[in-house]
């Protein structure tokens, strides 16, 4: 290109140049997102300001337009922080995670909603449904299931106590690594703190490199990281952010058996999401125990060819069902062949629960 400056100097006042467009043009978006705040309240007073199926379409347009050189990943991610930032104007945004911090779910939960959010750690599941439901946190965040251990029981228990919706998922690759501190003798590593379920993505790692060591399951990996610094023969298996948070350093990385392991983590809120365009429903049911009931139950999608992404078994917690199955299929309630379908359902089952359609994950 003959107009490209070659010279370091000119580069720069380029660079320049060009923040001061973007920062315009950045600053232009956020005035505007003020505005739409004022039309949704002015429409309806009780308006809610987080619009996932909203965020969806700008992220997925984004990606769709971007033609690089940056990665689509890397430019959703930069205007992830855009729209955090232009909500956070809207209305500050409070959200529950199951902690502690440096855990997976924080993660998601930043990758989710972006920086600009308010993340607060609690103890248990159970306690990010509570505090969603006594509204003192806007959304949660929770996870329901990983690609090597699968569900997570009591994430899907929990729904069946709640009124919550499910308005959105984020998947989350998961790398686990072997963390030790300033104080650790590495060639001496006894005993290996995580949670349970890390220790079973990375049984066969560990199998294989550390057969002697100790395996001391804690309540989570970021609880692994602040145990380990204390002790010089002592290991964590834990991510990025419990590594970072706890100052450890990288003793293996990458441990895990399964290259693809990643889990799935739900956003739970009040509201009902309307259709982006590339939907997802879950919802739950109560079957009476009698013969050919399962079958009953999934011929409806079959029929209407819908795409079934999961299907779990639960025991019912109740003496009237026998069965509880939490399914996941393509597409949204407010689409005729769903609604059709949810219809046709509700007549075989002694109850149907829709926790939500939502949005297929993004980033
Ligand atoms: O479109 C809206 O409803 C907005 O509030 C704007 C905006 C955005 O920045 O693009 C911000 C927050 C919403 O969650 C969705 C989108």
């Amino acid at each position: 290109m003959s107009d490209t400056p070659i010279d370091l100097d000119a580069l720069r006042h380029r660079i320049d140049d060009l923040d001061a467009d973007i920062l315009r043009l950045i600053n232009e978006r956020a005035a505007c997102a003020q505005h739409v705040a004022q039309v949704k309240s002015a429409e309806d007073p009780a308006t809610v300001f987080y619009r996932p199926e909203r965020e969806a379409q700008v992220l997925r347009r984004i990606m769709a337009l971007n033609k690089g050189p940056l990665d689509s990943e890397e430019v959703a991610r930069l205007f992830r922080e855009i729209m955090s930032a232009c909500l956070a104007l809207e209305q500050p945004i409070k959200v529950a995670y199951l902690g502690p911090e440096g855990t997976f779910t924080q993660q998601a939960a930043l990758k989710h909603f972006g920086e600009s959010a308010v993340s607060l750690p609690m103890a248990a599941i159970d306690e990010v449904f509570r505090e969603v439901e006594a509204g003192a946190v806007n959304y949660g965040v929770v996870p329901v299931e990983n690609s090597t251990e699968g569900v997570i029981n009591h994430t899907l228990d929990s729904f069946m106590d709640s009124s919550l919706r499910i308005c959105g998922e984020v998947v989350l690759r998961i790398h686990h690594h072997l963390l030790v501190g300033e104080a650790t003798r590495q060639d001496k590593v006894s005993r290996i703190y995580s949670h349970p379920q890390s220790f079973a993505q990375c049984r066969k790692w560990l199998d294989a490199h550390y057969p002697h060591a100790e395996r001391v399951p804690v309540s989570s990996n970021a609880e692994a990281s602040r145990l380990v610094k204390t002790e010089w023969h002592s290991a964590a298996i834990a991510g990025d952010m419990a590594a970072k948070l706890y100052g450890l350093t990288r003793l293996a990385e990458k441990i895990e058996d399964r290259p693809d392991n990643s889990t799935r983590f739900l956003i739970i809120g009040n509201q009902d999401v309307p259709m982006s365009g590339e939907d997802k429903t879950s919802i739950v049911v109560a079957m009476r125990n009698q013969p050919g009931a399962l079958h009953d139950l999934l011929e409806p999608f079959h029929r209407h060819r819908i795409d079934m992404t999961r299907l779990e078994t639960r025991p019912s917690r109740s003496g009237v069902w026998n069965y509880v199955f939490f399914i996941d299929f393509k597409g949204h309630c407010d689409e005729p062949h769903v609604a059709a379908v949810l219809e046709e359902v509700r007549v075989r089952a002694a109850e149907v629960k829709v926790l939500g359609s939502y949005p297929f994950g993004v980033l």
